[in-house]
């Protein structure tokens, strides 16, 4: 059965702090409307790259403690500061996080030997599983083949979250690793990674649409591709708008007309403008109202 973990945002105040009660709605709506499998908490969605340390642990806590059993949770602890993603692997490790992940370390042009040293320092303390979090578009880190193959010589590195869009990369991965997890990062290329056997997927716009990629996931299960194809064209004109009027805050205007209070997303990122206002509007008007 294939697993559909939509990328948890984090709610913010205009002054950049937390808004604990918006963060709990948009996991509540998750789990009781979505009825999604799990959260990737912690991740680019979530703007975990745009956090304090304080405010990291704050939205581990949230997640954890709202969303208790009642789906999967992955905590991305990756950090630029290895203290810090070690630190992070076990604070949600004790809080019971069943599973973490990494976004892989970037900007100083780490070589492989650095990159699977992170890696294997993340997990060395912790009784955990790590998935590897590949996202070469906005890292500039693409792993091989063989690279992966060596990361996964650890028995604790389980999977990848595989955001990137070559797909030649992925059959090759999925081949080489048949049981290991591979959750496709990319909503709007949901089929074809279905196609080459992905386990499940995460992605930001699940928080809006996951009802339509869970039809789509079962539709090709059941092999109707036709039906599988017209859904992911429905989501890919939603998912085009949504990058049209700037995705982040945009999800989050739209999780207002859907009665969330989603908070906004925290500088530099784009504050809501009237124009985007009034897009995110249409956007729930045309893409998620009859939904
Ligand atoms: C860069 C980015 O946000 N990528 C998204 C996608 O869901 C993406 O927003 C979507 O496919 C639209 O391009 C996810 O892969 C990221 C994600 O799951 C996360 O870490 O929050």
């Amino acid at each position: 059965m294939k697993k559909l973990y939509s990328a948890l945002m984090t709610a913010f105040n205009d002054d950049g702090s937390i808004n604990e009660a918006g963060t709990r709605e948009m996991i509540r709506y998750n789990i009781d409307v979505n009825k999604v499998d799990g959260l990737y908490v912690g991740g680019s969605t979530g703007e975990n790259f745009n956090m304090s340390h304080e405010q990291k642990e704050q939205v581990f806590k949230i997640a954890i403690d709202e969303a208790k059993n009642d789906v999967d949770l992955i905590a991305q602890v990756g950090s630029l500061d290895l203290n810090e993603a070690k630190y992070l692997a076990k604070f949600v490790t004790d809080l019971g996080y069943p599973h973490i992940s990494a976004v892989t370390p970037f900007y100083y042009n780490y070589t492989f030997e650095q990159i699977k040293d992170y890696y294997n320092e993340i997990v060395k303390d912790v009784d955990n599983e790590l998935i590897i979090y590949s996202i070469p578009a906005l890292t500039g880190v693409s792993l091989s083949l063989d690279q992966f193959d060596e990361l996964f010589e650890n028995p604790k590195i389980i999977g990848i979250k595989y955001t990137n869009a070559d797909f030649f990369l992925l059959e090759r991965v999925r081949n080489r690793f048949p049981d290991k997890l591979i959750l496709s990062g990319f909503d709007e290329m949901l089929l074809p990674a279905l196609a080459l056997g992905v386990d499940g997927a995460i992605g930001s716009t699940y928080n809006l649409n996951a009802k339509r990629a869970k039809a789509e996931m079962n539709a090709f299960d059941a092999g109707d591709i036709d039906k599988a194809r017209q859904l992911q064209k429905d989501s890919n004109d939603l998912i085009s708008a949504l990058i049209a009027n700037d995705i982040y805050p945009s999800i989050k205007l739209v999780f207002k007309e859907l009665g969330v209070n989603a908070g906004v997303t925290k500088k530099p990122m784009a504050q809501p403008t009237p124009e985007m206002i009034a897009g995110a509007k249409k956007i729930y008007n045309d893409y998620l109202k009859e939904n």
